[in-house]
C-alpha cells in the first residue's frame, strides 16, 4: 500500500453504511455526498447490486461509505446473496444510515431492519430523505410519526434531500462525529475503490433500466467482454486515444432482447449512446462503445454465472 498524508490529530476515519429499502435514495445520496457519479440511480427499485463504496474526505474526517444492496425478503438465489450481503456489512462498519423515503411514513416492512440493528452495537442515524418532496404543512406529523415508530432507540433524526443537498452538510458532519479517531484509509482525492471496469458495468446497466423501464426488470446483467486503447485520428500530426469497449447486455427472455434491441436498433442505440456519454466522463476522454445482447436463460439461478457477473459468495 502506498504511504499516506499525515493526518491531523483528532481526525476520525471509518466505514459506514448506507441502509434503507430500495429506491428511497441511497445512490442518489452517496453521488450528493461525493459530489461525482460513483453509484448508478434509477427510478426503479433494486438498482443498487454490488457493494459500492464511495469516499469522501472533509477537513476533520474520512468516511467511506459501504452502499449496501435494499434490505428485501428473497425471491430467488440473487435476492438470497443480496441480503445476505447486507447483513454481512452491518458486522463490519463504524457507522450507519438507516436511510427512509421521507416523504413516506414508515411501513410495518421496516420493523424488521430495526430489529436486526437494535442488537448491534453501532451508532444508527436515521436519515428521511426526498425531503423536498415533503410539503411544509406535512413536516412535523411525518417527524412525529418516525419518533414514535422509532421510540426508545435513542437514534439522531436527520432530513434531507440526496436530489438538491439541502441537510447533508449536518449530516455529513453528524456521521464524522460517529466514527472513531483514525488515519486517513484511502488518499484524500480518491472518491471510489471500484475497479473502473465495474463502474462501466454499472453504467451501461443504469442506462438499460433508463430507458426501459419496467419492460426489462431486474434479469439483466453487463459483462465487459473488452477494452482496447485504440488511435482515434490524428490532427496536426498529435494522435488521439479513444477507449474501445465491447460490452455484452444478459437477458433472461428472448422478447426481452426485443425490447433491448428496439425497431431497427433504435433502443440498443439510444442505451448506447446514454452509457458512451457516462463512460466518457468517467475516463475522461472518448470512447467507442458496441453493445451485444445476449438471451441467457435464468442466469439469476446459475451460480457461476452468479460468480462470472461479480455475484458471488464472498
Ligand atoms: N425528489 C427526490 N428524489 C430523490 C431523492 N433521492 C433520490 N431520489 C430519486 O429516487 C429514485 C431512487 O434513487 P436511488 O438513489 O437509485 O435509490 P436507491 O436507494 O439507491 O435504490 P436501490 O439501488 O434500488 O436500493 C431516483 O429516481 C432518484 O432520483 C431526493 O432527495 N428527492
Amino acid at each position: 500500500m502506498s504511504t499516506l498524508e499525515p493526518t491531523p490529530e483528532g481526525f476520525r476515519s471509518g466505514f459506514v453504511a448506507l441502509i434503507g429499502r430500495p429506491n428511497v435514495g441511497k445512490s442518489t445520496l452517496i453521488n450528493q455526498f461525493v459530489g461525482e457519479k460513483v453509484a448508478i440511480t434509477s427510478p426503479v427499485a433494486q438498482t443498487t447490486r454490488n457493494r459500492l463504496r464511495a469516499i469522501l474526505t472533509i477537513n476533520k474526517a474520512q468516511l467511506v461509505f459501504v452502499d449496501t444492496p435494499g434490505i428485501h425478503k428473497p425471491h430467488h438465489l440473487l435476492g438470497e446473496r443480496l441480503v445476505n450481503t447486507s447483513k454481512k456489512v452491518i458486522g463490519e462498519v463504524d457507522s450507519i444510515l438507516l436511510i427512509f423515503d421521507g416523504n413516506e411514513p414508515p411501513g410495518s416492512g421496516d420493523s424488521y431492519i430495526v430489529k436486526l440493528l437494535k442488537g448491534q452495537n453501532i451508532p444508527v442515524t436515521i436519515v428521511l430523505n426526498k425531503w423536498d418532496l415533503v410539503t411544509e404543512n406535512q413536516r412535523t406529523d411525518r417527524i412525529k410519526e418516525y419518533i414514535s415508530f422509532f421510540n426508545n432507540t435513542g437514534w439522531n433524526f436527520f432530513c434531507c434531500s440526496a436530489i438538491n443537498g439541502k441537510g447533508c452538510d449536518g449530516l455529513i458532519q453528524k456521521i464524522s462525529s460517529t466514527l472513531p479517531v483514525g488515519p486517513l484509509l484511502y488518499p484524500s482525492g480518491v472518491t471510489s475503490d471500484q475497479p473502473e471496469e465495474i463502474l462501466m458495468r454499472e453504467l451501461i446497466r443504469e442506462q438499460v433500466l433508463l430507458n426501459t423501464r419496467e419492460e426489462i426488470p431486474h434479469s439483466v446483467a453487463v459483462s465487459i467482454d473488452r477494452i482496447e486503447e485504440m488511435t482515434a485520428s490524428k490532427k496536426k500530426g498529435v494522435s488521439k486515444k479513444r477507449i474501445a469497449i465491447l460490452a455484452t447486455v444478459l437477458v433472461e427472455r428472448k422478447s426481452q432482447k426485443g425490447i433491448l434491441i428496439g425497431k431497427g436498433g433504435s433502443m440498443l442505440k439510444k442505451i448506447g449512446k446514454g452509457a458512451r456519454m457516462q463512460i466518457q466522463k468517467l475516463l475522461n476522454g472518448p470512447v467507442y462503445l458496441e453493445l451485444f445482447v445476449k438471451v441467457v436463460p435464468d442466469w439469476r439461478s446459475k451460480p457461476a454465472r452468479l460468480a462470472e457477473l461479480g455475484f458471488g459468495e464472498k
